[in-house]
């Protein structure tokens, strides 16, 4: 068997790449790419995997989120900010409400390139290449800014780097004292109009903070209080830039993608004699595969078995995509094979994909019960399987945005043309995204009685 390089996946076909005309400053990009700091350390990595390990041994839940597409027009303090006080709040209700540690993985500092349906859009008769997102080209329909230009994956490092040290600094600058988070959960839920419903968990969980204090568990004795830990991950779909930036370790003499803690390979691209999973077999870190409702049972364990032949607990998680109306015919057997041949994986939920739909007035949406639909059935396929469901993914920004319908507020198709921000695929709203983490607390709790 022929040893494992950053570079071998070039000898394997590949899917949703972008064709840049100047080869040349490709190259001098990747080289520039190459020379310059890993995002992520090694070790940081591994903690994610031995986290990621409990989850699979159902000891843990992973909540993975944010953009579709980060772009670079929205790159600014508060985007950032409203990101990851959303999911610290959702992982609080989780954690309280599931009885269950929570590993925050964020869709973020490198979430770029977009996988596309079509290679071309078409609008008023004039086609142009599609925008596969901001590391390649630019959303604008001209020609010129739908050209993939190399230098965008330089913008996107810098990005990225200032992304994870703002994020670094607010997991341990006391943005994320538990106080403080449910401060932001009270006043979340004394606005919604389902108020009643998420009303009781917050009381609980402030109590339980109060009682804490009295007895002198505070943010000044205890740091965990206002301490935590948030992980990166983004679909690995460019391969120059990951390859670029895929490191050996000195301390384990491993090889590691140090673009995010984690990677996942697209539904569109894990093809098994293809280029991204020839890549993925030789990175340490945790990686993620999507699956959807076309993948046979048996090609799953071949794939399982390419990308983790040593059958360790957190190397990887399968985040299922099957859609509401499917998931209930096509996740049973798959779960049942993974689970009778003792494959250790952690499995996880993305309600988002399955549920695109084209609304009546041209919005790409998705609706939130079909979401919430999803994950319910997600949970009780589980649970009929005795499985564990490990986590959910989703697309969402701490934005007040108007992409998905439904919701407590009513978002209604008209509504979605208000403050319609995505450049590609739309995103639960803080409120939408926040009422889904107190929903599916129930599902959660149940599931831990297995
Ligand atoms: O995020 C995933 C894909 O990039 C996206 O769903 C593709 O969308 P499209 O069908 O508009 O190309
Ligand atoms: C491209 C994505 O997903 P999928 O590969 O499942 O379509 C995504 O998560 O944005
Ligand atoms: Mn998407």
């Amino acid at each position: 068997m022929s040893i494992w390089t950053p570079d071998g996946w070039r000898n394997f076909p590949i899917q949703q790449q972008p064709t840049y005309k100047d080869q040349a400053s490709l190259l001098n990009v990747e080289q520039q790419l190459q020379s310059f700091p890993p995002l992520v350390f090694a070790e940081e990595t591994r903690e994610l995997h031995r986290q990621l390990g409990e989850v699979a041994e159902g000891r843990g839940f992973v909540l993975q989120g944010g953009d579709c597409a980060e772009s670079f027009a929205d790159f600014n303090a508060a985007n950032i900010r409203d990101t990851f006080k959303v999911m610290l709040q959702m992982a609080v209700v989780l954690t309280f409400g599931g009885k269950v540690p929570v590993t925050k993985i964020a869709r973020v500092a490198g979430q770029y390139a977009k996988p596309r349906s079509s290679d071309l859009e078409t609008i008023d008769g004039v086609s142009l290449p599609s925008y596969r997102g901001d590391n390649v080209n630019s959303f604008e329909f001209t020609p010129e800014a739908r050209e993939p230009d190399p230098s965008r994956l330089i913008t996107a490092y810098h990005h990225s780097a200032s992304t994870l040290n703002l994020l670094r600094a607010f997991a341990q600058g006391g943005l994320a004292d538990l106080h403080q988070v449910n401060r932001w959960n009270m006043s979340f839920v004394e606005s919604n109009p389902n108020r009643e419903r998420y009303q009781n968990l917050a009381d609980r969980i402030e109590e339980t903070l109060a009682f804490m204090e009295v007895i002198g568990l505070t943010s000044e004795t205890t740091p965990r209080i206002k301490e935590t830990q948030l992980f990166t991950s983004h679909e690995a779909l460019l391969l120059n830039y990951e390859q670029a930036l895929t490191r050996r370790d000195h301390l384990s003499g491993n090889w590691y993608d140090c673009s995010a803690h984690m990677l996942w390979i697209g539904e569109r691209t894990r093809q098994l004699d293809h280029a991204h999973m020839e890549f993925f077999k030789g990175i340490h870190n945790p990686v993620g595969v999507k699956v959807g409702p076309g993948m046979d049972p048996d090609d799953l364990i071949r794939m399982i078995d390419a990308i983790n032949p040593n059958n360790e607990a957190g190397r990887l998680t399968l985040i299922t995509r099957m859609g509401a109306d499917v998931l209930g015919d096509k996740l049973p057997a798959l779960v049942r094979k993974v689970e009778s041949e003792g494959r250790k994986v952690v499995w996880s939920s993305d309600p988002m994909h399955g549920n695109t739909i084209k609304a009546s007035n041209g919005y790409k949406t998705r609706n939130f019960d079909s979401v919430l639909r999803e994950i319910q059935q997600f949970f009780a396929v589980h649970k009929a399987e005795g499985s564990w469901a490990g986590g959910v993914h989703f697309e969402m920004t701490g934005q007040n945005v108007t992409e998905c319908t439904g919701g407590a507020y009513g978002l209604s198709e008209a509504d979605l043309s208000q403050r319609y921000k995505t450049q590609c695929d739309p995103r639960l709203n803080a409120d939408q995204v926040q009422e889904l983490a107190f929903l599916i607390t129930d599902a959660l709790k149940d599931a831990k009685k297995l």
